[in-house]
């Protein structure tokens, strides 16, 4: 029998980086319930729950920082190893404490970021899929992240010289100043103002438009809200 009038299902984006069952557990601890996430190009999860909860934990599985103890995650389909030269090239991720050079100014960072991915940089940044062997997604914002995290005004500053606010203002403008198809990011709004919460969504939404997948772990309502279209809350069950 053949169905009239009926539209074609919607196609549904394949991920670029999945989690299926992952589940963390050492010496007898458990540091990640049963999650399961699937990152989409364009999309963005924002992971909630409470302090302890395993998110952070998640982000590491999920860049490849650390091996689940049951369930598998996947990057591009294949199995998410660190080790793996598609991890390194699409993964951007600020998950643990931001290293920064001690000798260097930050305008010395991002001109070592930027050499260092000059080769990956696309010509026509943003827009469509991409697979392992492909350059990543997003050309990243390059030479302007400073100015775009709105601190170019402490260029020639070392890091020692940077309070805390701005410490981690520049890791996540480093980070996105490289390409990349995937960002996970843990409590990006830590230590930030409004107005600089406000930059860092502007950010995210513009890697967004350009076809990269983000996660990122948050305790800010109001910056979920405002860049995330869809929520994942870990913990043990009912926890939120
Ligand atoms: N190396 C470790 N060994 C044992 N337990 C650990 C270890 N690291 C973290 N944990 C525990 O794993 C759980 C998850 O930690 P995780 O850092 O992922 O939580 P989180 O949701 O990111 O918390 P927060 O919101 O406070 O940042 C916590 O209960 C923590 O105490």
């Amino acid at each position: 029998m053949i169905a009239r009038g009926q539209d074609p299902a919607p196609e549904v984006p394949a991920a670029v980086l999945a989690a299926v069952a992952v589940a963390v557990e050492i010496d007898g601890a458990e540091l990640l319930p049963e999650t399961s996430i699937a990152l989409t190009p364009g999309a963005c999860v924002a992971v909630r729950g409470p302090n302890g909860a395993g998110k952070t934990t998640l982000l590491r599985v999920l860049a490849g920082r650390l091996r689940p103890t049951a369930g598998a995650a996947t990057l591009f389909g294949r199995p998410l190893d660190e080790r793996d030269d598609a991890v390194r090239r699409h993964v951007a991720a600020v998950i643990e404490p931001p290293t920064l050079y001690p000798d260097l100014t930050l305008r010395d960072h991002e001109t070592l970021i930027t050499a260092a991915w000059s080769g990956e940089r696309r010509v026509d940044p943003g827009g469509g899929a991409t697979g392992a062997d492909d350059l990543p997604v997003w050309a990243g914002l390059g030479d302007g992240a400073l100015e775009r995290f709105g601190i170019a005004a402490l260029a020639e500053r070392f890091p020692h010289e940077l309070s805390s606010g701005q410490r981690q203002l520049v890791s996540l403008a480093m980070t996105l100043a490289r390409p990349c198809s995937v960002l996970l990011l843990d409590e990006p709004e830590q230590r930030l103002d409004p107005d600089r919460r406000g930059i860092v969504a502007e950010a995210l939404l513009a890697a967004r438009a350009a076809g990269v997948a983000v996660a990122f772990a948050s305790h800010d309502a109001a910056l979920v809200a405002r860049v995330a279209d869809a929520e994942l809350v870990v913990g043990p069950a009912g926890a939120a």
